[in-house]
């Protein structure tokens, strides 16, 4: 059953998404009654059913499909037609061929065979789908999978399958069985049919293709513009839409919410929103002319920052070439009637590492190969990179040179023109490029071990060129920046003195700054863009945003450090703001619907895990952290027992590790295992003051601006207090807190949709799909969260008209004649003997209980096979009827052939029968002798005859010709 056939107004307030009612739904043939002489059998049997109801795990492959396909794809077809842009992609010609459904690609086992299915767990595929052979009293069953194997499984380990009807569900939320096994089944026949997207509730899946698809065209956005969710196949596109529309016609800010690991495919998706945004908007613009041009130009803008941010916060990694190593939030300001009036991008976790120890598989981010492949002979001069190459840099020498496929020169091009689009001057790009190629000389300064004070730090001979090619870039003076380096100064009591540092201090502090500069460099890049993007000035209407947000996903790894603690403290802030959102929704839906329902709000399950980070008073994980950064003798070890101290046996999200120095965090994806090395480090993420200080008096107006806020005042009180005021001892923790909670305020100002993105193998290969893998990321990314949500309160729902064409057909005696919906819905759900809890009759709709549906299909399914099988019996005996009776006739006649036969032998040997075969042709010849004598007696008879009347007749003639002459001698 696919409701959401009946088209209908858009679905925000549905949060699972299932079809809205439409105000004037498709006509409705109510099934004609059955004569119950048919159904008796089967009403009597599905009443003591529902009433000793077995909930057992039995299946039957539903059978009864072809009218609620139908409905849908007439929808979806008449769309495409009024909407004049028929894409041919959209039915596959493999479809076609086989004859499954071209829109639910129906291929499920409707074979009114009434097989039970069940899903079982499997250590390699997750879950084997298999036809239960027997049920024993013990609660077992034996079950023969799809893989050939036989099992014996307690059926309390089963998942239920879905009717095959389900099959390629457009929206997973509407799968009657809600389990894992379904959804990732689900998913799978979709991904194999090259329908990537699906709807799970509020929620949209995308499983990465890794190949190109034709499903971005402008045909495609134009098929997609100003189309319902339920008239149009799941796709970016239409949530982009919902969005824009939602913001057009309710002046609302929108949000879209994309999450997913590494290569799931966010940024693509991304790209796709902000292409169908600029698309759509551009076409709102054209229609008023003078603005236009200018504000196509604003599109081509947005779409054109996407280079420079790739180039400056992508990488190559293990999992996916083009990495973005940082997360966004990409808002496109538009005005009332839908133009784009400026976007602005938000930042979050830059992952710097990367720039000082890229991993031997992998690469640095992309500009620095960029410079290296693409800039010409001058600019390598002005940066003082000559003849320098990429294996000539102690950041870049070690890992992959370049990417299969991509050329960093052409990169470096299109980066350059975008500079251009973005109205970036050649000084800009300059001073820009400096700063990195400064950092590729700041990792070449290698430090050695002084001659004299054996661990006192040095540097080496040949380090001085690239500090002084550093220090020139960077345009500081080299001595005062060595110096700072190897002896800074720092404060003892009143007194300031210098100090010794080893040549991994060193080392380190080199490292950290060239993280530190990277990390300014690019939150100065984002300011610029920003600039050229902000139009607010321009525009005197009110402004209303689409937020984009791309955001990497929870992370579980081996071994979790304080990032992972960082991003997975995100995910379960966004997952509680679903979960809250959802719920606000659902509360709406049962309060229009005036059904009786006790809320829960599932976001404050979240609540005590994301109090244990962020809470002050009991002190949370990075409140603890916090203090013991400013702790003198603190380190990660005192660190982890002040919080096993805190919070063990106090929070049920948290213990400590066994065997490691960490501990163990329940999220809601699962629990994760943190180790606490080098967190006090990470947290401070400590700069050398005396070089940020020297940095920020920079003579080179950009560097200087990078580090005004450690502009040093005149007098080192002076200095000590700017940066006190100006928060320079702000941990990372504190940073992020107040990052995430400033993202949170804009994102509650905010509709949000939400764009799960699932990453289906790790050899970037398309059609592979691996379950295990991919049910690991429904976990953690919440849709598996979404759907035990659903499973609590009333996920199926069906407006009554569609209930009661489906399903009167399984009551008796319904009343004759106009029922109204609400009144035929409660009569039909009381003659099925519906327990009240698995139910709910609101104003519009029936909801139902997860499951309640299957148990009815199940009920529908056996009347049909009842049906099916008394008139294949009847349609049977006919035609045997019809064989039969052929076969006795000639049964008879063969008898009577053979009667014949025997006859004729036994006169064969009769002697009367020779004489009278012998006598017979004798016969033949004395018959026609005297039929000869008898022909010639009649014709002499004749003969006779005739010679008499003519002889009368000459007669005759002559009395006439006497008379004749006599008259006429009378008379004369
Ligand atoms: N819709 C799509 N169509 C075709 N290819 C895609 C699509 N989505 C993703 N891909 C492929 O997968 C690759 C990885 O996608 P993407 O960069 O968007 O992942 P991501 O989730 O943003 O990863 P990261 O978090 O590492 O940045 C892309 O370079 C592209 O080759």
């Amino acid at each position: 059953m696919q409701p959401s056939s009946l088209g209908g107004s858009p679905r925000r307030n549905n949060p699972f998404g299932r079809h809205s009612p439409s105000p004037s739904p498709s006509p409705q043939v109510p099934p004609s009654r059955p004569k119950s002489a048919v159904f008796s059998t089967s009403i009597a049997e599905f009443e003591k059913r529902s009433h000793g109801r077995n909930s057992s795990l039995s299946h039957s492959p539903a059978v009864t499909v072809v009218s609620d396909s139908r409905h849908r794809s007439t929808s979806f077809r008449q769309n495409i037609h009024t909407s004049g842009t028929f894409a041919p992609q959209f039915i596959k010609s493999e479809e076609l061929r086989r004859g499954t459904d071209p829109v639910h690609g129906l291929e499920g086992n409707n074979d009114f065979s009434g097989k039970r299915y069940v899903w079982l767990k499997d250590a390699e595929k997750a879950f084997v789908r298999g036809e239960v052979v027997e049920e024993r009293d013990n609660g077992e069953l034996s079950v023969r999978c799809e893989d050939g194997s036989e099992r014996n499984v307690n059926s309390e380990h089963v998942d239920k399958v879905n009717p095959a009807k389900f099959d390629k569900a457009d929206d997973m939320a509407e799968l009657t069985h809600l389990n894992e096994a379904s959804v990732v089944h689900n998913l799978h026949l979709r991904y194999q049919s090259d329908l990537i997207y699906t709807y799970s509730g509020l929620f949209l899946v995308t499983v990465n293709p890794y190949c190109p698809l034709p499903i971005y065209t402008n045909e495609y956005v134009r098929m997609y513009k100003g189309q319902n969710r339920e008239d149009t196949r799941p796709h970016i596109f239409a949530m982009a839409d919902q969005a824009f529309r939602n913001l057009v016609e309710e002046g609302e800010h929108q949000s879209i919410l994309v999450t997913g690991e590494s290569g799931a495919g966010k940024t693509e998706n991304t790209k796709k929103v902000i292409q169908y945004l600029a698309a759509v908007a551009t076409s709102e613009a054209s229609a008023s002319r003078s603005t236009g041009k200018q504000l196509s130009n604003l599109s081509q803008q947005i779409l054109r920052a996407n280079p420079i941010l790739e180039a400056f916060g992508n990488a190559q990694t293990v999992r996916n070439n083009n990495s973005s190593r940082f997360g966004k939030f990409i808002r496109i300001e538009f005005t009332r009637s839908g133009q784009i009036s400026g976007a602005y991008i938000d930042w979050v976790l830059l992952e710097k590492s990367r720039v000082v120890k890229p991993n031997n598989r992998e690469r640095n981010y992309h500009i620095f190969y960029q410079l290296l492949q693409g800039a010409d002979k001058e600019l390598r001069q002005n940066l003082l990179l000559f003849d320098l190459q990429i294996e000539d840099f102690a950041y870049t020498k070690d890992g992959n040179d370049s990417i299969a496929g991509v050329s960093d020169t052409e990169e470096w091009n299109s980066l350059m023109e975008a500079f251009q689009v973005m109205n970036f001057s050649n000084d800009d790009r300059l001073c820009i490029l400096r700063t990195i190629a400064a950092i590729l000389h700041l990792g070449n300064i290698t430090v050695t071990k002084e001659s004299i004070r054996g661990d006192q730090a040095a540097l080496a001979h040949e380090a001085y060129e690239s500090l002084e090619k550093a220090c020139r870039l960077l345009g500081v003076d080299m001595d005062t920046f060595e110096k700072g380096l190897l002896h800074p100064r720092v404060k003892a009591g009143r007194e300031w003195v210098e100090k010794v540092q080893t040549p991994e201090q060193v080392r380190l502090a080199l490292d950290a700054l060239a993280k530190g500069i990277y990390e300014r460099c690019f939150g100065d890049l984002v300011n610029r863009i920003n600039n050229q993007l902000d139009r607010r000035s321009q525009t005197s209407d009110d402004t209303f945003f689409i937020g984009v947000l791309d955001i990497a996903g929870f992370e579980i790894f081996e071994t979790n450090s304080f990032e992972q603690l960082c991003i997975n403290y995100t995910n379960e802030k966004l997952q509680q703001f679903f979960n809250h959102h959802m719920f606000v929704l659902e509360q709406e839906e049962y309060a229009r619907e005036q059904i009786e329902w006790q809320f829960i709000d599932f976001g404050k399950d979240l609540q005590p895990t994301i109090d244990l980070i962020e809470l002050t008073n009991p002190i949370g994980i990075f409140s603890c952290l916090d203090e013991d950064c400013v702790m003198p003798k603190a380190s990660d070890k005192s660190f982890t027992e002040k919080l096993h101290s805190l919070w063990d046996g106090n929070s049920p999200k948290y213990r400590p590790s066994r065997l490691k120095q960490g501990f163990v965090l329940t999220h809601y994806a699962a629990e994760v295992e943190y180790t606490t090395d080098d967190w006090l480090e990470k947290n401070k993420d400590p700069l050398n003051d005396n070089v940020t200080r020297l940095l920020s008096s920079s003579t080179d107006k950009h560097v200087a601006n990078l580090f005004s806020d450690y502009i040093d005042a005149d007098d080192e009180q002076g200095f000590s207090r700017s940066r006190v005021k100006k928060g320079l001892f702000r941990t990372v923790a504190q940073r992020h807190k107040d990052q995430l909670s400033s993202l949170m305020n804009q994102l509650h100002s905010t509709h949000p949709h939400f764009v799960r993105c699932i990453l289906p193998n790790h050899k970037k290969r398309p059609k592979l799909f691996n379950a295990p893998l991919v049910l690991d990321q429904l976990r953690c990314n919440g849709v598996l969260e979404g759907i035990r949500i659903a499973r609590t309160g009333f996920p199926n729902r069906l407006l009554f008209s569609e209930f009661r064409q489906r399903y009167e057909v399984l009551c008796r005696d319904m009343p004759k004649g106009y029922l109204e919906g609400q009144n035929a819905a409660q009569i039909i759900l009381t003659k099925l003997g519906l327990d009240k809890t698995w139910y709910r009759v609101g104003r519009t709709k029936v909801f139902f209980r997860a499951g309640v549906l299957a148990e009815l299909e199940e009920q529908r399914d056996a009347l049909i096979r009842e049906i099916m099988t008394r008139f294949q019996s009847v349609a049977r005996g006919f035609v045997q009827r019809r064989i039969a009776n052929k076969r006795l006739y000639r049964a008879e006649a063969t008898r009577i052939i053979q009667r014949n036969f025997h006859v004729y032998l036994d006169m064969q040997s009769n002697p009367w029968w020779r004489l009278f075969t012998k006598m017979k042709p004798l016969l033949g010849a004395t018959r026609t002798a005297a039929e000869v004598k008898r022909r010639d007696e009649k014709i002499e008879k004749l003969e006779m005859w005739r010679s008499t009347v003519l002889n009368r007749l000459w007669r005759a003639s002559e009395l006439l010709l006497w008379i004749k002459k006599r008259f006429s001698s009378a008379f004369r």
